[in-house]
Protein backbone atom coordinates (compact mmCIF):
# COMPACT_ATOMS: atom_id res chain seq x y z
CA UNK A 1 0.00 0.00 0.00
CA UNK A 2 1.15 3.24 -1.10
CA UNK A 3 1.65 6.48 1.34
CA UNK A 4 -1.74 8.19 -0.16
CA UNK A 5 -3.56 4.53 0.19
CA UNK A 6 -2.46 4.59 3.76
CA UNK A 7 -3.24 8.15 4.40
CA UNK A 8 -6.87 7.97 2.63
CA UNK A 9 -7.46 4.81 4.85
CA UNK A 10 -6.76 6.73 8.00
CA UNK A 11 -8.75 9.47 7.16
CA UNK A 12 -11.41 7.30 6.27
CA UNK A 13 -10.83 5.49 10.21
CA UNK A 14 -10.78 8.66 11.79
CA UNK A 15 -13.60 9.15 10.09
CA UNK A 16 -15.83 6.53 10.68
CA UNK A 17 -14.78 6.65 14.41
CA UNK A 18 -15.70 10.42 14.99
CA UNK A 19 -19.71 9.54 13.49
CA UNK A 20 -19.26 6.99 15.90
CA UNK A 21 -18.22 8.33 18.78
CA UNK A 22 -19.39 11.99 18.52
CA UNK A 23 -22.16 11.50 15.94
CA UNK A 24 -24.31 8.04 16.95
CA UNK A 25 -23.08 8.90 20.35
CA UNK A 26 -24.94 11.13 23.18
CA UNK A 27 -25.52 14.91 21.56
CA UNK A 28 -24.85 15.90 25.16
CA UNK A 29 -23.07 14.40 27.59
CA UNK A 30 -24.71 11.92 29.87
CA UNK A 31 -27.44 12.03 27.33
CA UNK A 32 -29.28 9.44 25.24
CA UNK A 33 -27.99 7.42 22.37
CA UNK A 34 -29.14 8.12 19.20
CA UNK A 35 -29.97 4.53 18.23
CA UNK A 36 -32.52 4.33 21.42
CA UNK A 37 -34.28 6.84 20.54
CA UNK A 38 -38.17 6.11 20.79
CA UNK A 39 -41.76 7.48 21.14
CA UNK A 40 -42.17 7.29 24.84
CA UNK A 41 -44.73 5.07 25.86
CA UNK A 42 -46.08 5.31 21.98
CA UNK A 43 -45.47 2.27 20.13
CA UNK A 44 -43.31 2.57 17.21
CA UNK A 45 -45.92 2.50 14.46
CA UNK A 46 -48.35 4.75 16.08
CA UNK A 47 -45.50 7.85 16.66
CA UNK A 48 -46.21 9.43 13.16
CA UNK A 49 -50.15 9.72 13.97
CA UNK A 50 -49.42 10.84 17.30
CA UNK A 51 -47.69 14.09 16.03
CA UNK A 52 -50.38 14.55 13.75
CA UNK A 53 -52.88 14.44 16.80
CA UNK A 54 -50.81 16.78 18.47
CA UNK A 55 -50.71 19.05 15.57
CA UNK A 56 -54.56 19.08 15.18
CA UNK A 57 -55.11 20.50 18.61
CA UNK A 58 -53.27 24.01 17.06
CA UNK A 59 -55.75 23.07 13.70
CA UNK A 60 -58.66 23.44 15.91
CA UNK A 61 -58.24 25.84 18.69
CA UNK A 62 -61.37 25.00 20.63
CA UNK A 63 -60.02 21.90 21.48
CA UNK A 64 -57.15 23.17 23.07
CA UNK A 65 -59.41 25.51 25.02
CA UNK A 66 -60.99 22.48 26.31
CA UNK A 67 -58.93 22.33 29.55
CA UNK A 68 -59.76 18.68 30.12
CA UNK A 69 -58.14 17.76 26.97
CA UNK A 70 -54.83 19.45 27.63
CA UNK A 71 -52.98 17.00 30.26
CA UNK A 72 -53.55 13.91 27.23
CA UNK A 73 -52.52 16.45 24.46
CA UNK A 74 -49.24 17.39 27.36
CA UNK A 75 -48.87 13.50 27.74
CA UNK A 76 -48.27 12.98 23.98
CA UNK A 77 -46.30 15.24 23.52
CA UNK A 78 -43.59 14.79 26.40
CA UNK A 79 -43.92 10.96 24.86
CA UNK A 80 -42.77 12.35 21.88
CA UNK A 81 -39.55 14.61 23.04
CA UNK A 82 -38.63 12.76 25.73
CA UNK A 83 -36.07 11.01 24.59
CA UNK A 84 -34.71 13.68 21.71
CA UNK A 85 -34.66 16.23 24.44
CA UNK A 86 -32.44 13.68 26.81
CA UNK A 87 -30.24 12.92 23.72
CA UNK A 88 -29.66 16.56 22.96
CA UNK A 89 -30.16 18.85 25.98
CA UNK A 90 -29.99 16.19 28.87
CA UNK A 91 -32.09 15.27 31.98
CA UNK A 92 -32.80 18.61 32.87
CA UNK A 93 -35.52 20.21 30.49
CA UNK A 94 -35.22 23.82 31.04
CA UNK A 95 -32.96 26.81 30.42
CA UNK A 96 -30.73 28.74 32.44
CA UNK A 97 -28.75 32.27 32.63
CA UNK A 98 -24.91 31.98 31.17
CA UNK A 99 -22.64 32.07 33.37
CA UNK A 100 -19.06 33.21 31.94
CA UNK A 101 -16.40 30.42 32.77
CA UNK A 102 -19.44 27.69 33.56
CA UNK A 103 -20.32 25.17 31.65
CA UNK A 104 -23.51 24.59 30.74
CA UNK A 105 -24.24 21.51 32.92
CA UNK A 106 -22.79 24.05 36.09
CA UNK A 107 -24.81 26.83 35.13
CA UNK A 108 -27.91 24.59 34.75
CA UNK A 109 -27.25 22.85 38.46
CA UNK A 110 -26.78 25.90 39.74
CA UNK A 111 -30.45 27.39 38.95
CA UNK A 112 -31.59 23.71 40.45
CA UNK A 113 -29.98 24.66 43.96
CA UNK A 114 -31.02 27.86 44.05
CA UNK A 115 -34.53 26.76 43.93
CA UNK A 116 -34.18 25.06 46.63
CA UNK A 117 -32.01 27.36 48.94
CA UNK A 118 -35.27 29.64 48.02
CA UNK A 119 -37.76 27.35 49.75
CA UNK A 120 -34.85 26.55 52.89
CA UNK A 121 -35.20 23.01 52.65
CA UNK A 122 -32.70 21.17 54.51
CA UNK A 123 -32.23 17.49 55.36
CA UNK A 124 -35.45 15.29 56.53
CA UNK A 125 -38.03 17.63 54.69
CA UNK A 126 -40.19 16.79 52.30
CA UNK A 127 -40.37 18.43 48.83
CA UNK A 128 -42.74 18.63 46.07
CA UNK A 129 -41.27 18.47 42.46
CA UNK A 130 -43.94 19.84 40.53
CA UNK A 131 -43.90 18.34 37.14
CA UNK A 132 -40.32 16.91 37.42
CA UNK A 133 -39.76 15.25 34.00
CA UNK A 134 -36.77 12.78 34.07
CA UNK A 135 -35.79 14.03 37.04
CA UNK A 136 -32.93 16.25 36.53
CA UNK A 137 -33.39 18.95 38.89
CA UNK A 138 -34.85 16.22 41.66
CA UNK A 139 -31.44 14.98 41.47
CA UNK A 140 -29.55 18.32 41.61
CA UNK A 141 -31.86 19.42 44.57
CA UNK A 142 -31.58 15.75 46.85
CA UNK A 143 -27.77 15.87 46.22
CA UNK A 144 -27.71 19.58 47.18
CA UNK A 145 -30.06 19.77 49.92
CA UNK A 146 -30.49 16.40 51.99
CA UNK A 147 -34.09 17.06 51.22
CA UNK A 148 -36.36 14.04 50.28
CA UNK A 149 -37.91 15.16 47.23
CA UNK A 150 -41.18 13.87 45.89
CA UNK A 151 -41.81 14.39 42.08
CA UNK A 152 -44.98 13.85 39.90
CA UNK A 153 -45.56 14.10 36.20
CA UNK A 154 -48.14 13.16 34.16
CA UNK A 155 -45.95 11.01 31.65
CA UNK A 156 -45.30 8.17 32.45
CA UNK A 157 -42.00 7.06 30.49
CA UNK A 158 -40.84 9.55 31.96
CA UNK A 159 -41.84 8.16 35.67
CA UNK A 160 -39.50 5.18 34.13
CA UNK A 161 -36.67 7.07 32.91
CA UNK A 162 -36.36 9.45 36.15
CA UNK A 163 -36.84 6.24 38.69
CA UNK A 164 -33.69 4.79 36.66
CA UNK A 165 -31.78 7.64 36.67
CA UNK A 166 -32.46 8.04 40.17
CA UNK A 167 -30.92 4.54 41.33
CA UNK A 168 -27.81 5.06 38.87
CA UNK A 169 -27.41 7.95 40.81
CA UNK A 170 -27.86 6.09 43.98
CA UNK A 171 -30.41 8.78 44.92
CA UNK A 172 -33.42 6.53 44.71
CA UNK A 173 -33.78 7.02 48.80
CA UNK A 174 -34.08 10.64 48.53
CA UNK A 175 -36.05 10.49 45.09
CA UNK A 176 -39.62 9.03 44.70
CA UNK A 177 -41.57 9.69 41.30
CA UNK A 178 -45.43 9.29 40.90
CA UNK A 179 -47.43 9.76 37.95
CA UNK A 180 -50.61 11.93 37.95
CA UNK A 181 -51.72 14.92 37.32
CA UNK A 182 -50.30 18.19 38.99
CA UNK A 183 -54.12 19.63 38.70
CA UNK A 184 -55.00 16.91 41.02
CA UNK A 185 -52.54 15.65 42.85
CA UNK A 186 -52.96 12.10 44.84
CA UNK A 187 -51.14 13.90 48.15
CA UNK A 188 -53.25 14.77 51.28
CA UNK A 189 -53.72 18.39 52.23
CA UNK A 190 -50.60 19.84 54.27
CA UNK A 191 -48.55 16.97 53.63
CA UNK A 192 -45.24 18.92 52.18
CA UNK A 193 -42.65 21.23 53.77
CA UNK A 194 -41.77 22.90 50.82
CA UNK A 195 -42.33 22.92 46.80
CA UNK A 196 -40.81 24.20 43.56
CA UNK A 197 -41.92 23.41 39.73
CA UNK A 198 -39.12 24.34 37.08
CA UNK A 199 -40.76 25.44 33.37
CA UNK A 200 -43.78 22.80 33.99
CA UNK A 201 -46.70 25.17 35.12
CA UNK A 202 -46.55 26.44 31.90
CA UNK A 203 -48.29 23.43 30.75
CA UNK A 204 -51.39 24.12 33.33
CA UNK A 205 -54.50 25.06 31.01
CA UNK A 206 -54.90 27.56 34.13
CA UNK A 207 -52.65 28.34 36.61
CA UNK A 208 -55.45 28.90 39.27
CA UNK A 209 -55.52 25.55 39.59
CA UNK A 210 -52.34 24.15 39.50
CA UNK A 211 -51.38 26.95 42.32
CA UNK A 212 -54.49 25.84 44.17
CA UNK A 213 -53.37 22.34 44.47
CA UNK A 214 -50.01 23.24 45.45
CA UNK A 215 -51.29 25.41 48.10
CA UNK A 216 -53.50 22.63 50.05
CA UNK A 217 -50.39 19.74 50.04
CA UNK A 218 -48.41 22.46 51.12
CA UNK A 219 -47.90 23.17 55.26
CA UNK A 220 -49.22 26.00 56.53
CA UNK A 221 -45.58 28.47 56.70
CA UNK A 222 -43.80 26.51 53.76
CA UNK A 223 -42.40 27.88 50.61
CA UNK A 224 -43.32 27.16 47.14
CA UNK A 225 -41.01 28.52 44.18
CA UNK A 226 -41.57 28.62 40.54
CA UNK A 227 -40.06 29.67 37.29
CA UNK A 228 -42.53 30.57 35.10
CA UNK A 229 -42.66 30.80 30.83
CA UNK A 230 -43.98 34.70 30.56
CA UNK A 231 -44.32 37.36 28.43
CA UNK A 232 -42.23 40.46 29.18
CA UNK A 233 -43.82 43.93 29.39
CA UNK A 234 -41.81 44.05 25.50
CA UNK A 235 -44.66 42.47 24.58
CA UNK A 236 -47.22 43.96 22.27
CA UNK A 237 -49.45 41.98 21.27
CA UNK A 238 -50.30 44.46 18.42
CA UNK A 239 -47.24 43.51 16.86
CA UNK A 240 -47.41 40.57 14.22
CA UNK A 241 -44.14 39.83 14.64
CA UNK A 242 -44.29 39.15 18.54
CA UNK A 243 -47.46 37.24 18.06
CA UNK A 244 -46.01 34.85 15.20
CA UNK A 245 -42.97 34.25 17.81
CA UNK A 246 -44.99 33.51 21.00
CA UNK A 247 -47.26 31.14 19.20
CA UNK A 248 -44.59 29.66 17.44
CA UNK A 249 -43.34 28.84 21.20
CA UNK A 250 -46.84 27.86 22.53
CA UNK A 251 -47.06 25.02 19.11
CA UNK A 252 -43.84 24.02 19.60
CA UNK A 253 -43.54 23.26 23.14
CA UNK A 254 -47.25 22.28 24.06
CA UNK A 255 -48.68 25.39 25.80
CA UNK A 256 -52.48 25.73 26.27
CA UNK A 257 -51.20 29.85 25.89
CA UNK A 258 -48.18 31.59 27.10
CA UNK A 259 -49.42 33.90 30.04
CA UNK A 260 -48.07 37.53 30.83
CA UNK A 261 -45.63 38.41 33.75
CA UNK A 262 -48.29 40.57 35.39
CA UNK A 263 -50.60 37.18 35.47
CA UNK A 264 -48.18 35.23 38.09
CA UNK A 265 -47.85 36.92 41.48
CA UNK A 266 -52.31 38.04 40.76
CA UNK A 267 -53.10 34.27 40.73
CA UNK A 268 -50.54 33.15 43.33
CA UNK A 269 -52.16 35.43 45.63
CA UNK A 270 -55.82 34.91 44.43
CA UNK A 271 -55.39 31.12 45.56
CA UNK A 272 -53.65 32.50 49.15
CA UNK A 273 -50.42 32.94 49.30
CA UNK A 274 -48.21 35.64 49.93
CA UNK A 275 -45.75 36.77 47.87
CA UNK A 276 -42.55 36.75 49.33
CA UNK A 277 -40.43 37.77 46.08
CA UNK A 278 -40.70 38.27 42.07
CA UNK A 279 -37.85 38.67 40.14
CA UNK A 280 -37.20 37.82 36.19
CA UNK A 281 -34.27 35.63 36.47
CA UNK A 282 -33.73 36.22 32.65
CA UNK A 283 -33.13 39.79 33.10
CA UNK A 284 -29.95 41.84 33.14
CA UNK A 285 -27.24 41.39 34.89
CA UNK A 286 -28.17 37.89 34.05
CA UNK A 287 -26.62 36.42 30.79
CA UNK A 288 -28.64 35.30 27.95
CA UNK A 289 -30.46 31.69 28.96
CA UNK A 290 -30.79 31.45 24.81
CA UNK A 291 -26.82 31.26 24.03
CA UNK A 292 -26.89 27.60 24.19
CA UNK A 293 -29.69 27.16 21.57
CA UNK A 294 -27.52 29.34 19.48
CA UNK A 295 -24.49 27.40 19.94
CA UNK A 296 -26.34 24.27 19.23
CA UNK A 297 -27.20 25.22 15.91
CA UNK A 298 -24.51 23.52 13.99
CA UNK A 299 -25.39 20.22 16.10
CA UNK A 300 -29.11 20.47 15.29
CA UNK A 301 -28.41 19.91 11.69
CA UNK A 302 -25.68 17.12 12.43
CA UNK A 303 -28.81 15.57 13.97
CA UNK A 304 -31.28 16.07 11.91
CA UNK A 305 -29.09 13.80 9.35
CA UNK A 306 -28.76 11.49 11.90
CA UNK A 307 -32.35 11.26 13.02
CA UNK A 308 -33.25 10.86 9.64
CA UNK A 309 -30.98 8.47 8.71
CA UNK A 310 -32.24 6.35 11.26
CA UNK A 311 -35.64 6.93 10.72
CA UNK A 312 -34.72 5.42 7.22
CA UNK A 313 -33.05 2.45 8.36
CA UNK A 314 -36.09 1.26 10.93
CA UNK A 315 -34.13 1.86 13.47
CA UNK A 316 -36.22 5.04 14.65
CA UNK A 317 -39.73 5.78 14.63
CA UNK A 318 -40.94 7.04 11.10
CA UNK A 319 -42.25 10.45 13.32
CA UNK A 320 -39.01 11.04 14.72
CA UNK A 321 -38.04 12.97 11.57
CA UNK A 322 -41.14 15.58 12.11
CA UNK A 323 -41.20 15.63 15.79
CA UNK A 324 -36.94 16.49 15.27
CA UNK A 325 -38.27 19.12 12.15
CA UNK A 326 -40.50 20.97 14.54
CA UNK A 327 -38.06 21.06 17.50
CA UNK A 328 -35.41 22.89 15.27
CA UNK A 329 -38.57 25.56 14.72
CA UNK A 330 -39.19 26.13 18.00
CA UNK A 331 -35.39 26.56 19.13
CA UNK A 332 -35.35 29.38 16.54
CA UNK A 333 -38.64 30.97 17.97
CA UNK A 334 -37.34 30.78 21.24
CA UNK A 335 -34.07 32.46 20.14
CA UNK A 336 -36.13 35.09 18.92
CA UNK A 337 -38.12 35.48 22.12
CA UNK A 338 -35.04 35.94 23.99
CA UNK A 339 -32.96 38.48 21.75
CA UNK A 340 -36.05 40.63 20.94
CA UNK A 341 -36.75 40.73 25.27
CA UNK A 342 -40.87 39.61 25.03
CA UNK A 343 -40.30 36.12 26.20
CA UNK A 344 -38.96 34.88 29.56
CA UNK A 345 -38.62 31.47 30.58
CA UNK A 346 -37.91 32.13 34.12
CA UNK A 347 -39.95 34.44 35.81
CA UNK A 348 -39.53 33.58 39.37
CA UNK A 349 -41.72 34.13 41.87
CA UNK A 350 -41.12 32.88 45.94
CA UNK A 351 -44.48 32.48 47.64
CA UNK A 352 -45.25 31.38 51.32
CA UNK A 353 -48.21 29.43 52.50
CA UNK A 354 -49.58 31.86 55.48
CA UNK A 355 -50.15 29.92 58.82
CA UNK A 356 -53.42 29.79 60.47
CA UNK A 357 -52.57 32.46 62.96
CA UNK A 358 -51.50 34.81 60.13
CA UNK A 359 -53.21 38.06 59.52
CA UNK A 360 -54.23 37.68 55.96
CA UNK A 361 -53.47 41.57 54.59
CA UNK A 362 -51.15 40.47 51.53
CA UNK A 363 -47.84 41.63 50.70
C1 LIG B 1 -39.66 23.89 29.42
C2 LIG B 1 -39.84 23.34 28.25
C3 LIG B 1 -38.68 22.74 27.49
C4 LIG B 1 -37.51 23.69 27.36
C5 LIG B 1 -36.27 23.10 26.68
C6 LIG B 1 -35.63 22.03 27.56
C7 LIG B 1 -36.57 22.57 25.24
C8 LIG B 1 -37.23 23.64 24.37
C9 LIG B 1 -36.77 23.37 22.92
C10 LIG B 1 -35.98 22.09 22.99
C11 LIG B 1 -35.01 21.74 21.90
C12 LIG B 1 -34.94 22.40 20.74
C13 LIG B 1 -34.07 22.02 19.62
C14 LIG B 1 -33.65 20.53 19.71
C15 LIG B 1 -32.65 20.14 18.62
C16 LIG B 1 -33.22 20.43 17.24
C17 LIG B 1 -32.26 18.68 18.74
O1 LIG B 1 -31.32 18.32 17.76
C18 LIG B 1 -31.71 18.35 20.11
C19 LIG B 1 -32.70 18.74 21.20
C20 LIG B 1 -33.11 20.22 21.12
C21 LIG B 1 -31.91 21.10 21.47
C22 LIG B 1 -34.30 20.45 22.13
C23 LIG B 1 -33.83 20.24 23.58
C24 LIG B 1 -34.82 20.69 24.64
C25 LIG B 1 -35.34 22.13 24.38
C26 LIG B 1 -34.21 23.15 24.47
C27 LIG B 1 -41.20 23.44 27.58
C28 LIG B 1 -41.64 22.27 26.79
C29 LIG B 1 -42.28 23.97 28.45
C1 LIG C 1 -40.45 21.16 30.47
S1 LIG C 1 -40.70 19.81 31.51
C2 LIG C 1 -39.77 20.34 32.94
C3 LIG C 1 -39.38 19.16 33.76
C4 LIG C 1 -38.50 19.47 34.97
N1 LIG C 1 -39.09 20.46 35.82
C5 LIG C 1 -37.13 19.89 34.52
O1 LIG C 1 -36.85 21.10 34.63
O2 LIG C 1 -36.37 19.05 34.05
C6 LIG C 1 -42.38 19.99 32.07
C7 LIG C 1 -42.86 18.86 32.95
O3 LIG C 1 -44.19 19.15 33.41
C8 LIG C 1 -44.94 17.95 33.37
N2 LIG C 1 -46.37 18.26 33.28
C9 LIG C 1 -47.01 19.03 32.40
N3 LIG C 1 -48.35 19.05 32.64
C10 LIG C 1 -48.55 18.25 33.72
C11 LIG C 1 -49.68 17.86 34.46
N4 LIG C 1 -50.91 18.28 34.15
N5 LIG C 1 -49.50 17.07 35.53
C12 LIG C 1 -48.25 16.62 35.87
N6 LIG C 1 -47.14 16.93 35.20
C13 LIG C 1 -47.27 17.74 34.14
C14 LIG C 1 -44.44 17.24 32.13
O4 LIG C 1 -44.80 15.89 32.14
C15 LIG C 1 -42.94 17.49 32.26
O5 LIG C 1 -42.40 16.53 33.11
Amino acid sequence: MDSFSLLCTGALLAGGLYWFVCVLGPAEQKGKRATDLSGGSISAEKVQDNYKQYWSFFRRPKEIETAEKVPDFVDTFYNLVTDIYEWGWGQSFHFSPSIPGKSHHEATRLHEEMAVDLIQAGPGDRVLDVGCGVGGPMRAIAAHSRANVVGITINDYQVNRARLHNKKASLDSLCEVVCGNFLNMPFPDNSFDGAYSIEATCHAPKLEQVYAEIFRVLKPGALYVSYEWVTTDKYHADDPEHVEIIQGIERGDALPGLRSHTDIAETARKVGFVVVKEQDLAKPPAQPWWSRLKMGRIAYWRNHIVVTVLAALGIAPKGTVDVHEMLFKTADYLTRGGDSGIFSPMHMILCRKPNDSDDHVQT
